[in-house]
């Protein structure tokens, strides 16, 4: 299965840069795990790399916070080469685990780090506020809630007073107060002007958290938009229809098609105005037995993102 996203929602903005990749691939000996990304993310954006397991989004972050280097094409973080940013603390980092040790206070490991990185003691309280957790500064991390402790390792994270935000699939395992709980402290914090990009296979978590939403499947970005533009994306509608011998690059340039398959002698366009291509289909084609059916936005990101053997 192929699916192109529409123009508009690829296109990036210009301007100052706080994150520029072009063109880049990452292998891992016979596996292509980044297939050729362009990304361009502006300052104060927040933006979820969206997609399954295996899509490529750790691998991605994993180049932006300088952990790897691209195998081909460039990646740049405030123009500048990823670990030298993070160097300079203009990026900083909330990685799913670790790093936490279990009979410090939540306070005692915010000042530890702040010690140990050569921060000022005074950023300290500042991070603990703006985290959400300056109530709970004197609780063992050891009985601090899962949801807690990513709120301490975000204390953590602030105290370079970062630029760049990059969180990789934070929430994982949290429940749903949790959730909430760390993401309104982002969230509340990213208001300041920062810039946060997240990975997440949520799909609720994106269209709530994220400014844009940046669509990954098998290495590739298959959609990159506002969350109410792949919103709009996702919700639109299908025509199905028996059209055999069709070639995926016409169908794409029917107008009001957003994205479009071939299966065999069956065809399927999605997009916002399905009586549009309906009647292009039914006047300009051979095209029979069409069938319009509406999808969900689950069921349109598992077709953006699904696999080319699993059928939509
Ligand atoms: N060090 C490595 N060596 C070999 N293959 C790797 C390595 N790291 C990642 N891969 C492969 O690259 C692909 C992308 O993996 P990646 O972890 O970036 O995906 P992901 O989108 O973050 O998935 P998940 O949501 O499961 O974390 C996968 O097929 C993975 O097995």
């Amino acid at each position: 299965m192929t699916l192109t996203a529409s123009p508009d929602l690829t296109a990036a903005g210009t301007g100052q840069l706080a994150v520029n990749l072009d063109g880049v691939v990452k292998r891992f000996g016979a596996v292509t795990a980044v297939d050729g990304i362009d990304l361009r993310i502006r300052p104060g954006e927040v933006v979820a790399l969206l997609g399954p397991n295996g899509a490529g989004k750790t691998t991605t972050v994993d180049m932006l916070l300088g952990l790897s280097r691209p195998t081909e094409g460039t990646a740049r973080v405030y123009g500048r080469p990823p670990h030298e940013a993070v160097a300079l603390g203009l990026v900083s980092a909330v990685m799913q685990t670790g790093g936490l040790l279990k009979d410090y206070t939540v306070e005692e490991t915010v000042r530890l780090t702040a010690a140990l990185f050569g921060r000022p003691r005074t950023a300290v309280a500042g991070a603990l506020q703006r985290a959400g957790i300056a109530d709970i500064g004197d609780r063992l991390v050891g009985k601090c809630s899962g949801g807690q402790q990513q709120r301490l390792r975000f204390a953590m994270a602030l105290l370079p007073d970062p630029e760049l935000l990059i969180l990789d699939e934070p929430t994982t395992g949290m429940d749903v107060g949790g959730r909430r709980e760390f993401w309104d402290a982002i969230r509340t914090d990213a208001q300041g002007g920062r810039t946060v990009i997240f990975a997440t296979h949520y799909l609720e978590e994106a269209d709530a958290y994220a400014d844009r939403i940046v669509l990954v499947r098998r290495g590739r970005i298959v959609a990159d938009g506002t969350a109410a533009q792949v919103k709009a994306l996702a919700a639109g509608r299908t025509v199905r229809a028996t059209l055999p011998g069709a070639e995926l690059a016409d169908l794409t340039r029917i107008p009001g098609v957003d994205s479009s398959e071939v299966r065999g002698d069956t065809v399927y366009l999605h997009g916002r105005d399905t009586d549009e291509i309906a009647r292009h289909l039914l006047t300009r084609t051979g095209a029979r037995d069409l069938e319009i059916t509406s999808r969900n936005l689950e069921d349109a990101f598992l077709t953006l993102t699904a696999d080319e053997e699993t059928p939509a």
